[in-house]
Parts: structure tokens; C-alpha cells; sequence
């Protein structure tokens, strides 16, 4: 886990911003080797949007070969409401860069079969080879994408009833009215979020303190989703010094020192080489296990243990069936005389 922080979230979203440009023009995607981007709508990626659009204008970057997937979207308003999530990214992102049409991905609330829907979603992920770099947001109660507490830390993209919590929080976009606040929505699930190579947080704020202690001070926890990350290989959160109130003194000097003694010694804390630019797995977005057994090391930090944790769930070890119960007396297993 690497945890950074910046003075301010306009500062946190720089950082990102220039991180994924980064990852981006490192990975060098083509036509067939697109980099596949997982994408958060909110209030607090504005700022890594806005910062994108302007490095794309300036010649920096270019997103002809990059693929999107939002995490989620409201059920019930149309399209073209101005709240709902594609409005959204068009409004802040798409309509400002060279990502093409086709090449973006974000759930229909409207589809006849939401069910249907979902499969579709994850079956999309799957075909592109799986998403190199999900960013995302959190809600204060430690939310990601719409995994309300007490989702399963195994879901996967599905229909999802908002907690009151987040329509309340929500309801600053729909004129504070709770009753025009959607009550549902579709969402990429823990899981679909835990299986991409990488996963970006941007968290600001100090509603949103508590939240980021639970998440990274405490266990994993299915009241505090975005816990799940502690199981991840390669995850990072980006908070401004505000979201640090609720921390540990020490936790937040320990990242700090983590950070400055890495650029002391003249390196970022970066990705393995193979996770930044591939090759990629046809239809499996875990990295096979090493054949020979290799010592972690800035370059490979990949414990047995979180590949494992990470895997999909569909591929932990099946128990095996229980037979069939077979009708048992006592009388019957006392010899006859
Ligand atoms: N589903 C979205 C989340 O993906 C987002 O992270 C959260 C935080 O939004 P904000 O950044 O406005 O606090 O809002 C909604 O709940």
C-alpha cells in the first residue's frame, strides 16, 4: 500500500493526474495493446480530470488507444440528466479528449435486463484483458464505487441499493432534495475493482478522515470497503492533509518517510515492469505465479500470499462436493449374533 500526501486536493490530483499520463505513455498502447482505464465520476476527481484535459491539450498525453470503464451508474434517470454519470464524464472528461466513442465503457441503468447488464460489463472487462488502472473515489463511509458497507468483498458488477448515508450525500447534486435522489444503481463490484493491476484513490477532505483510518489503520473490513485494498498487490491512495485528521501520528509519518527516502535514493516507488507494460493474460488479469521462487524486492513486491488474496473468486480452491448422505442406524453397524 502506498499512501501520499499532498498539502491540498488540488495538489493530490496533480499527483495523479501526472501519475497516469505516466502509466499511460510508459505502457505505449497501440490498437491491439490498448491501456484499459477504470474511471470514477463525484466531486473529487474533477480536479485529475481537469488536469488531464489540459495535458492533453498541451500535447502530453493522448487517450487514442486507452479504454474506459466507469465504476457505476444511478438506475432510473435518463442519459442526459444533468446528474447522471455519463453526463458527467462527458461534461469533465470525454467530450475534451481523443478517446473514442467505442472505446467507452459505462453501465446502462436503463437496460431493460440490469441483470443482463452487469453480466455484459464484466464479461467487456474480461475480452480487453482486464483493466490495467482503476481509479477511484470514496463516499465518507469508506465506499467504493457504490459497494455500500456490508458489501461482499467478493461482488462483482450487480444492482445495489444506496445506503441513506450516500443519498444524503448525494443529495447536494439533486437540490438537497431526498426525494429526487436515485435509490439505486449498478456498480463494478469489490472484486471487479481488487482484479485491475493497479488501483488509484483520491481522498479529500476531512469528512472523509475516518473513512481513510478505517481503511488503512484497521483490518479488512466489509463495513469499510475500501479496506478490501489491504488485499491488493498494487494499490494507492491519494489524500490531501486534511483527509489525514483521523490518523495516527505515526501512520502519517511513516508514509511520509516512506515517500522521502525513496526519492532520496533517486527512484520512485514504482510497478514491477511486467505489471506497467505487459504482457498482458488473454482473459486472466492476475500475473501467473512466478515459477522460481523470488525474494519481494522494490521491483517485484508481489507476495505469494496477495496473489492469492487478490485472485478472482472463482478461482480460490472449490471444496470438493459432499457426497451424498447415505441413511445410517446405529442398529446397523452392531454385528448381528
Ligand atoms: N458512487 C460514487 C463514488 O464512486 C464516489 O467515490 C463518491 C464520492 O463522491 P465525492 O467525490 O463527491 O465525495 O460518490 C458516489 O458515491
Amino acid at each position: 500500500m502506498r499512501l501520499i500526501i499532498r498539502d491540498d486536493p488540488a495538489a493530490a490530483s496533480k499527483f495523479i493526474a501526472n501519475y497516469i499520463i505516466d502509466r499511460i505513455n510508459t505502457f505505449n498502447p497501440s490498437k491491439e495493446h490498448p491501456f484499459v482505464l477504470g474511471l470514477p465520476t463525484g466531486s473529487s476527481p474533477v480536479g485529475i480530470y481537469k488536469v488531464l484535459v489540459e495535458r492533453y491539450k498541451a500535447g502530453a498525453i493522448s487517450f487514442e488507444h486507452v479504454v474506459t470503464f466507469n465504476m457505476d451508474e444511478y438506475i432510473g434517470i435518463p442519459r442526459e440528466h444533468p446528474e447522471s454519470y455519463h453526463t458527467f464524464m462527458y461534461k469533465h472528461f470525454f467530450s475534451h479528449v481523443n478517446v473514442h466513442p467505442s472505446n467507452i465503457h459505462i453501465l446502462n441503468g436503463n437496460a431493460q435486463d440490469l441483470e443482463a447488464e452487469c453480466v455484459g460489463y464484466e464479461a467487456a472487462i474480461k475480452a480487453v484483458g482486464g483493466i490495467d488502472l482503476f481509479l477511484g473515489g470514496i463516499g465518507p463511509d469508506g465506499h467504493i464505487a457504490f459497494n455500500e458497507p456490508g458489501s461482499s468483498m467478493a461482488s462483482r458488477t450487480r444492482v445495489k441499493t444506496l445506503a441513506y448515508d450516500t443519498i444524503i450525500a448525494n443529495s447536494r447534486f439533486f437540490d438537497n432534495d431526498l426525494e429526487k435522489v436515485p435509490k439505486m444503481a449498478l456498480t463494478v463490484g469489490v472484486q471487479t475493482v481488487l482484479e485491475a493491476r493497479e488501483v488509484v484513490i483520491i481522498i479529500t477532505g476531512a469528512h472523509k478522515s475516518l473513512a481513510l483510518k478505517k481503511c488503512i489503520e484497521e483490518g479488512v473490513n466489509h463495513m469499510w470497503t475500501l479496506s478490501s485494498l489491504q488485499l491488493h498487490p498494487h494499490p494507492m491512495i491519494v489524500v490531501d492533509e486534511d483527509a489525514t485528521l483521523e490518523l495516527q501520528v505515526k501512520t502519517v509519518r511513516y508514509f511520509k518517510s516512506i515517500e522521502a527516502v525513496a526519492s532520496s535514493q533517486g527512484f520512485e516507488q514504482i510497478l514491477p515492469s511486467k505489471v506497467r507494460t505487459g504482457p498482458r493474460p488473454a482473459t486472466k488479469s492476475i500475473e501467473p505465479l512466478p515459477e522460481t521462487k523470488q525474494e519481494p524486492s522494490i521491483l517485484s513486491p508481489q507476495p505469494l500470499t496477495s496473489t492469492l488474496l487478490a485472485a478472482p473468486a472463482t478461482e480460490y480452491p472449490l471444496r470438493s462436493i459432499t457426497p451424498e448422505l447415505i441413511p445410517d442406524r446405529m442398529g446397523s453397524r452392531i454385528a448381528a449374533h
